[in-house]
């Protein structure tokens, strides 16, 4: 598979020098020339498939030739060595949870997908690679975990000082190793700006490779389509018109899925459920896309408010806001009306849910009230134990501590602080 860059201005590439580079020289996020729906078939028999399988056939033709079949299986099976449950909370409404791998969020699987096709192209020990990592949460956690003691990578983490859980703190600052972890003095967007800075500095680029393992990296985002093709092998034999909400911040999630649906998978439509961060939800009310500073909120990995991916989906949909409409719908809920899901979420159906996964449970509510003829899968984006406080403090109860979490709460976090770029230019020249 080649890939363009959507600023195009830069010459196709392979999945390799996509993976390796991140992003194109002339900025933009890469995308695959083409893509080819899987045969008819495939859908008729996904309940003969296992999970690793169904994986298989849906990222073969992007990572084809670069890497062998025998080799991509094996990424494969490594990478998924977890399971993906999918429940029912009522006759309308189901929950996707992807929060079983180490991190405990569903960003397991893309960052040990792409920590695997890094390692792979590294073998020979040619291609040193310095992995720069923008988290509101989640990301940083999950790819320190998956690239630890990665060969021939180096990983460096920027995240907002004090507007991380104090779990997904933990989870970023404490594996040390090939693992570097800078706290930021301002917000996730500020981290991400840093990190983009950083591929335009020709004097940093010069003298290291950069790459990104947010999901402007097509190996950190393609995978994320298994989700949706293991909630339909789950689902569709009881339910037909299946609707995603997925709760939403840098919206490499929902368009994962979107590819999902390009790929032929028969998905009815896709929610994008923001917190108050709404610049999506907005852009469908006004067809402005108006970037603005993210404000704070309790679904703090969603405090995005320049969604990278937002171009890939306009891509997607062929920049025809008309079709992008037919196919997404946005919603944005306060940090009330959140806290409130939790609630309502626990009481009527005894099912604890975290704060992400509540804002994609209100999404799949409010579509509902205008569209009965559907059923709704929410993405449980991560463990409810990751934002403790708030969750025990709202449902007034306890939760159990799973290993993965304890595991992490003792050990000792590890950060350099930082405010300015000069500072993190200094610190990569180190
Ligand atoms: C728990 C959780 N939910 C939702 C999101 C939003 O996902 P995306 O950035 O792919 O839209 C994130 C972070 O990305 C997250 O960590
Ligand atoms: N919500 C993310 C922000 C970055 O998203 P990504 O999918 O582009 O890595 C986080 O938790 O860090």
């Amino acid at each position: 598979m080649k890939y363009y860059s959507l600023n195009s201005k830069a010459p196709k590439t392979s999945f390799k020098n996509a993976v390796i580079k991140g992003i194109a020289p002339d900025k933009g996020l890469y995308f695959p020339e083409l893509i080819t729906p899987l045969p008819q078939s495939f859908f008729d028999h996904i309940d003969d498939l296992s999970f690793q399988e169904i994986a298989f056939k849906a990222i073969h033709q992007f990572v084809h030739p670069d890497i062998p079949d025998a080799v991509l299986k094996q990424i494969i099976d490594e990478t998924l060595s977890f399971d993906f449950p999918l429940e029912k909370i009522n006759e309308k409404i189901s929950v996707l949870e992807l929060f079983h791998g180490p991190t405990m969020a569903f960003k397991d699987v893309g960052a040990r997908f792409m920590a695997r096709c890094l390692g792979y192209f590294n073998q020979d020990n040619t291609n040193e690679v310095t992995v720069l990592v923008a988290t509101s949460g989640d990301t940083g956690g999950a790819v320190a975990n998956g690239f630890l003691g990665v060969k021939g990578v180096n990983v460096v983490i920027l995240y907002p000082s004090g507007k991380v859980s104090d779990i997904q703190e933990k989870q970023l600052t404490t594996l040390g190793k090939n693992i570097k972890a800078l706290e930021v003095n301002g917000t996730f967007d500020d981290c991400q700006a840093m990190v983009k800075r950083a591929f335009l500095d020709e004097e940093l680029t010069s003298k290291m490779q950069l790459t990104s393992a947010n999901s402007i990296n097509v190996a950190r985002w393609l995978p994320q389509m298994f989700y949706f093709m293991f909630a339909y092998r789950q689902l569709h034999n009881s339910h037909k018109n299946i609707v995603f909400s997925v709760p939403s911040g840098n919206f490499g999630n929902i368009c994962a899925g979107m590819m999902a649906q390009q790929l032929g998978l028969p998905v009815k439509h896709f929610i994008a459920s923001n917190n108050e961060n709404k610049i999506v939800t907005d852009y469908l009310q006004t067809q402005a896309y108006t970037p603005k500073p993210s404000i704070q909120t309790i679904s703090n990995a969603m405090d995005v408010g320049d969604p990278s991916n937002f171009i890939r989906i306009q891509e997607i949909y062929k920049n025809n806001f008309e079709l992008l409409k037919d196919n997404l719908s946005g919603y944005s809920f306060t940090d009330e009306e959140t806290k409130d899901a939790l609630k309502e979420i626990y009481n009527e159906f005894s099912y604890v849910a975290d704060p992400h996964g509540a804002v994609g449970y209100l999404g799949a509510k409010a579509y509902l009230e205008n569209n009965k003829e559907v059923h709704c899968v929410f993405l449980e984006t991560a463990h409810p134990t990751k934002f403790l406080d708030v969750v025990e403090e709202t449902i007034g109860e306890n939760i159990e501590l799973p290993e993965q979490i304890l595991k992490v709460m003792v050990k000792k976090k590890k950060s350099l602080k930082i405010e300015l770029y000069s500072q993190f230019k200094d610190f990569l020249l180190k």
